[in-house]
């Protein structure tokens, strides 16, 4: 019973606060994005510069110093990482106790929606060409120290036609375990141990997404695995292996985008 009153009263201090508020007296709430683990995401207008539009971000009340700490990580590693493929940081204000956190707002979809709500295809060339675009960012943050720990298709956008690496929450210094909880299996051990390795295996998951956008289940064959469902080059085949660990993993992502360009080179050179 006192586990039902506990969630009762999350769930109602963690209500998303009405559109029209301001907040910080500065940004005025224009539509409720989503809640995360930790925090609620905001769409706002900037009224001090001509009601820009920018995403804020709320440490949840019920993740209490939790929240606020974790919302200042993400902000201390925005900061770091500037880059146009990737949210800048605006700062950080209160909102009656709050710690909000102020981002760029992208202004297009996650791969999520494309492939699910919009029932895109990606062909293989397409597939591995967006697969480019995000290891470049992935080598970027790796570069500078980071691992994001979370590269998923809700948290991979695409504007205009380009590529963005957006939800910063996970992220971490490289190497850096303070206040890890142990991992629960080895799937979470492989995306979240903050090393290079796990980014990486997480990308080798989003191009199995994006190639995935082309099957057509036969109902009545038992399900498979992704060696059999897809029909994909060779090349192609023994990049996703070694993103996933099947093989010897790419040491960096920097050589697995020398490699991916090969791949794709040869694709394209054997395609009419
Ligand atoms: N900079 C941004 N630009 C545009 N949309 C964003 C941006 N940051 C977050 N969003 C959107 O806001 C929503 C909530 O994002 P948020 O990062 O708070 O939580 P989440 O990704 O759903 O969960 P978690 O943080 O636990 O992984 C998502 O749908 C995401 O696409």
């Amino acid at each position: 019973m006192l586990q039902y009153f506990r969630d009762v009263y999350t769930s109602w201090i963690d209500y998303p606060l009405r559109e029209g508020r301001r907040l910080g007296g500065r940004y005025e709430i224009v539509r409720f994005l989503g809640m995360g683990s930790y925090g609620l995401t905001y769409l706002c207008r900037d009224s001090r510069e001509a009601g820009a539009e920018v995403v804020v971000k709320m440490a949840k009340p019920s993740k209490k110093e939790l929240g606020r700490r974790l919302l200042q990580r993400e902000h201390e590693i925005l900061k770091k990482l500037q880059h146009p493929r990737i949210p800048a940081a605006g700062g950080t204000f209160e909102e009656r106790g709050r710690l909000c956190l102020v981002t760029e707002y992208i202004a297009g979809e996650t791969v999520e929606d494309l492939i699910f709500r919009e029932e895109r295809r990606f062909t293989e060339e397409v597939s591995l060409l967006f697969m480019r675009e995000l290891l470049e960012i992935v080598a970027f943050v790796h570069g500078q120290g980071y691992v994001h720990l979370d590269v998923r298709i809700p948290n991979v956008m695409v504007r205009g036609g380009d590529i963005h690496l957006i939800d910063f929450g996970l992220a971490r210094r490289i190497g850096d375990t303070e206040g890890q909880e142990p991992f629960e299996n080895d799937e979470m051990r492989r995306r979240r141990t903050p090393e290079a390795q796990s980014d990486l295996y997480a990308a080798g998951h989003f191009l199995l997404f994006l190639l995935y956008s082309t099957y057509r289940a036969d109902w009545n064959s038992p399900e498979a695995g992704w060696e059999e469902e897809l029909t994909v080059s060779e090349g192609t085949r023994t990049l996703i292996r070694r993103l996933l660990q099947e093989e010897p993993p790419y040491a960096d992502a920097v050589i697995c985008m020398a490699e991916l360009d090969r791949v794709l080179g040869a694709l394209q050179r054997s395609s009419p």
